[in-house]
């Protein structure tokens, strides 16, 4: 739709202008620094940081309802650089040139709503938001688009040459940092450095096919974050992870989403998401609280965070119930289904704490709440959601598995609604359902398959003697017709089928 289509009120705002004043402000000791600088962790004291807009109120000067309406004509817009994430621009990088930006398709990702079967299973209804359909596959786009835009900004402004974007991962991180990063080609390379053998293979090829240098490291995701970061402390790499507050940025894009498909009336909502290194749990409260103190929602959701019981640091951090007395203690990780989350040592848990805290002064206590599901939890509620029409990863079942357990445990009241976030495609995880449809998971899983959920191709042969296709050789017309006969009688035999 063209500019000059929209109403009158409305044009002024279409095409968002370069505004405001960020700035990157330390959680520990409130230091605050210039973005000039690509910086991941405070140079007086190594906290983490946050990105803030120092002229934040000059968009409180719009009204809510107003917002709304530029935003939902926006997602009309043709220009590019304003059809993914940007179009939230003066949320999420407002000083940011549209020049500047990188559109590879993420964002806009659907909402899909949960069959009665599954309503029924769970107790509740419920949606599934599908960040897997983002270009990479994974919601890493999001973050990736922004830190990528910011970089583009910083080469284009500055004359940077020769960055090197380095990330470490679980899969999905390294998916979407190379993919960007291959975009830029001019003056940008990437190298990921991947826990070795606990990424899935269709993980591992996404960065090699994007021409990124590929990096195995023995032992977890933490040890391989840990080099990274030791990397940006004494090399100069740009570092891709969710330490990196553009990373955050881009992400809060999922809540901004969220409230536009619902109307902007989210106070029913349960925004379900599974916690790793816990950048994605910080974007979403971050992105509601912004929407909360613009206006544009009028309430804020309820944040459910879950995680495995093979990687609970954050769960087990608000099991203690009096603020004061909770204390983060980094857990040693097993292995997990859910294998993006499987962090002992969440980077962002500072601004997790940080959040909760602001979120719940708000909108009560159990406005916030994080969940601990199993293994078997996970699996079974992939399976299950995937059967009934879905495209859920395994962190999607955590998620799915969390919601339900939540319903279970009395913590959610009638009336609520889930959206849950399948943060990646199906496909990426295909592993483990193989491994629970071939009941073949290591003891270390705890996973027993259940027999309802398995399912497995079955080979079909003509009876001997019946002529069968060989690759590469012809057939005649007989022997083939033989074949289709006796194959399909086989086929429907099998199904149940009476002619
Ligand atoms: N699950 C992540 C782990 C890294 O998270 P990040 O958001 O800090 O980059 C992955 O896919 O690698």
């Amino acid at each position: 739709m063209k500019c000059t289509d929209f109403p009158e009120s409305i044009r002024p705002y279409v095409v968002p202008e370069v505004a405001g004043r960020y700035i990157y402000r330390c959680l520990g000791c409130q230091a605050t620094f210039g973005v000039e600088e690509l910086l991941y962790t405070c140079p007086q004291c190594g906290s983490v940081l946050m990105i803030r807009d120092e002229d934040w109120d000059r968009l409180k000067a719009i009204p809510g309802p107003t917002w709304r309406r530029i935003f939902d004509y926006r997602a009309m817009v043709t220009e590019p650089a304003l059809k993914g994430i940007y179009r939230f621009h003066e949320l999420l990088g407002s000083i940011l040139p549209l020049d500047a930006v990188i559109y590879l398709g993420e964002g806009h990702t659907p909402v899909v709503q949960a069959n009665a079967k599954m309503r029924d299973w769970v107790g509740r209804p419920f949606f599934f938001k599908n960040d897997g359909q983002n270009p990479s596959a994974s919601f890493k786009d999001r973050g990736m688009a922004s830190a990528f835009s910011y970089l583009n900004h910083l080469i284009k402004s500055q004359g940077l040459t020769q960055v090197l974007a380095v990330c470490a991962s679980t899969g999905d991180t390294s998916a979407a940092a190379a993919l960007y990063a291959s975009y830029l080609v001019d003056g940008v390379t990437s190298a990921v450095l991947l826990p070795q053998g606990k990424v899935t293979p269709q993980q591992l090829s996404q960065p090699l096919g994007s021409g990124a240098r590929v990096i195995e490291i023995p032992g977890v995701f933490d040890d391989c974050m840990k080099i990274v970061e030791y990397l940006a402390e004494h090399y100069p790499v740009a570092l891709m992870n969710s330490k990196n507050a553009w990373r955050i940025l881009g992400q809060e894009s999922y809540s901004y989403e969220i409230a536009q498909a619902f109307d902007y009336e989210v106070a029913d909502l349960v925004v379900t998401v599974p916690i790793g290194n816990a950048g994605n749990i910080t974007a979403v409260m971050a992105g509601f609280l912004k929407l909360h103190d613009l206006g544009i929602i009028t309430q804020l959701p309820w944040i459910l965070g879950v995680q495995s019981h093979h990687a609970d640091p954050v769960y087990r951090y608000y099991l203690e119930p009096d603020p004061q007395k909770r204390e983060f203690r980094p857990v040693t990780v097993q292995p997990s289904v859910a294998q993006a989350a499987m962090i002992g040592n969440p980077v962002s848990m500072p601004r997790v704490v940080q959040l909760v805290e602001q979120f719940r002064s708000i909108a009560g206590d159990q406005a916030v709440q994080v969940v601990q599901v199993t293994e078997q939890e996970i699996m079974d509620a992939m399976l299950r959601a995937n059967r009934n029409g879905h495209i859920a990863c395994t962190q999607g079942g955590e998620c799915l598995a969390g919601w339900r357990r939540a319903v279970a445990d009395g913590a959610i009241p009638d009336g609520k609604v889930g959206v849950l976030d399948a943060t990646a495609h199906a496909l990426k995880f295909a592993i483990f359902q193989e491994k629970y449809f071939e009941d073949r998971f290591e003891p270390e899983f705890g996973v027993v398959p259940k027999e309802e959920l398995r399912n497995r191709p079955v080979l079909v042969r003509p009876p001997q003697g019946v002529p069968c296709p060989v690759p590469g050789a012809g057939m005649d017309a007989e022997s083939f017709r033989a074949f289709v006969t006796a194959t399909g009688d086989a086929v429907a035999s099998m199904l149940g089928l009476r002619k």
